[in-house]
């Protein structure tokens, strides 16, 4: 089989077989250890690095960033350094492969108030689409509760900022997510037309921060398509601006809807060569192995990862 004929075999795949609410009720019944890693990696990055207050030892972490960032200034550097600065309005966020899951955006949205997402599958888009309709603020209190399936997420990231309640998040986001746009990671210009919509209000259409959590390996059949998707991807992202890849390491596949999902095998090794040949420099990298029971997540991962790396 030749790779284009596999590539297409795969676009197939997920287009005539992902269904949104068997992945969550597969992959996101409970809010399990490596979610959490996920989320608290988010957390970190954004409510942190928005001024935020953070009881664990990490908030020296980010300042040793900042003062490694300061070290390297140059004339690129310096108007990194004013784009910093820029209010919430103004920052831009994209998530890269969001599926129908929309917690990824609760930390981004304590930094931005114009997040994109993206996803490959129409059935995806809907998801989120109708998740970000179903309740607003105006809706009345009681009964948000009972329809609410992301609350423990919700929660388990207000107790991280000490916010007063989960609700306040839940508009957060709602209120910041600007538009649910389709993507291919393998194309050039991954969000296609779509550019526009996703354009910043100032008329940039690169981001100050683009994120992406277990996608890009379950987008591509090998290293070098990885590396190439990973290459697209950063081409959204503004110079100096912050890509945070969160994935699975040693993965081959994992089941969903009576199938088997191909993924790149990663290691750290592969995800770091990937985003130097992309033009990144990685800022940060943490890991947890695996924690999750077979029979829980029918994923063979040995363990998950986050990655920070900054567009040079
Ligand atoms: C394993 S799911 C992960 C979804 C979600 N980010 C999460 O954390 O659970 C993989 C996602 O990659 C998306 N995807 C597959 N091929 C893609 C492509 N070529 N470009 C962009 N996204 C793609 C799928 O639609 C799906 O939402």
């Amino acid at each position: 089989m030749t790779m284009e004929s596999k590539r297409l075999g795969l676009e197939k795949l997920y287009k005539d077989n992902f269904q949104p609410e068997e992945y969550l009720t597969t992959y996101y019944r409970n809010l399990d250890p490596e979610v959490e890693f996920f989320l608290r990696n988010l957390h970190h990055f954004f409510f942190v690095s928005n001024g935020g207050e953070e009881s664990s030892a990490t908030t020296s972490d980010f300042e040793g960033l900042e003062k490694q960032v300061e070290r390297e200034v140059d004339e690129d550097e310096k108007v990194a350094k004013k784009n910093e600065k820029k209010t919430k309005e103004k920052r831009r966020v994209l998530e890269i492969g969001s599926g129908p899951v929309p917690v990824s955006m609760i930390s981004a949205s304590s930094w931005s108030e114009w997040i994109v997402c993206s996803d490959f599958l129409e059935q995806n888009r809907q998801n989120i689409k109708h998740w970000l309709t179903m309740m607003t603020a105006a809706t009345p209190a009681p009964g948000r509760h009972e329809v609410e399936t992301w609350l423990p997420f919700f929660q388990y990231v207000a107790e991280l900022e000490r916010a007063e309640s989960e609700t306040i998040l839940l508009d957060r986001v709602r209120h910041s997510v600007r538009a649910v746009v389709p993507c291919n990671v393998l194309l050039t210009d991954p969000l296609m037309d779509n550019k526009d919509t996703a354009c910043n209000a100032d008329g940039h259409s690169s981001y100050d921060v683009i994120i992406t959590t277990l996608c890009l390996e379950f987008a591509t059949l090998t290293v070098e398509e990885y590396s190439t998707a990973v290459a697209n991807v950063t081409r959204l992202l503004r110079p100096a601006g912050f890509l945070v890849v969160q994935g699975a390491l040693g993965n081959s596949h994992y089941w969903h809807n009576n199938h088997e999902f191909p993924s790149v095998v990663l290691n750290r090794a592969i995800v770091e060569s990937a985003l130097a040949d992309a033009g990144c420099q990685t800022v940060e990298w943490k890991e947890l192995a695996r924690c999750c029971p077979q029979q829980e997540k029918p994923a063979d991962h040995s363990a998950v990862f986050y990655c920070l790396a900054r567009k040079i």
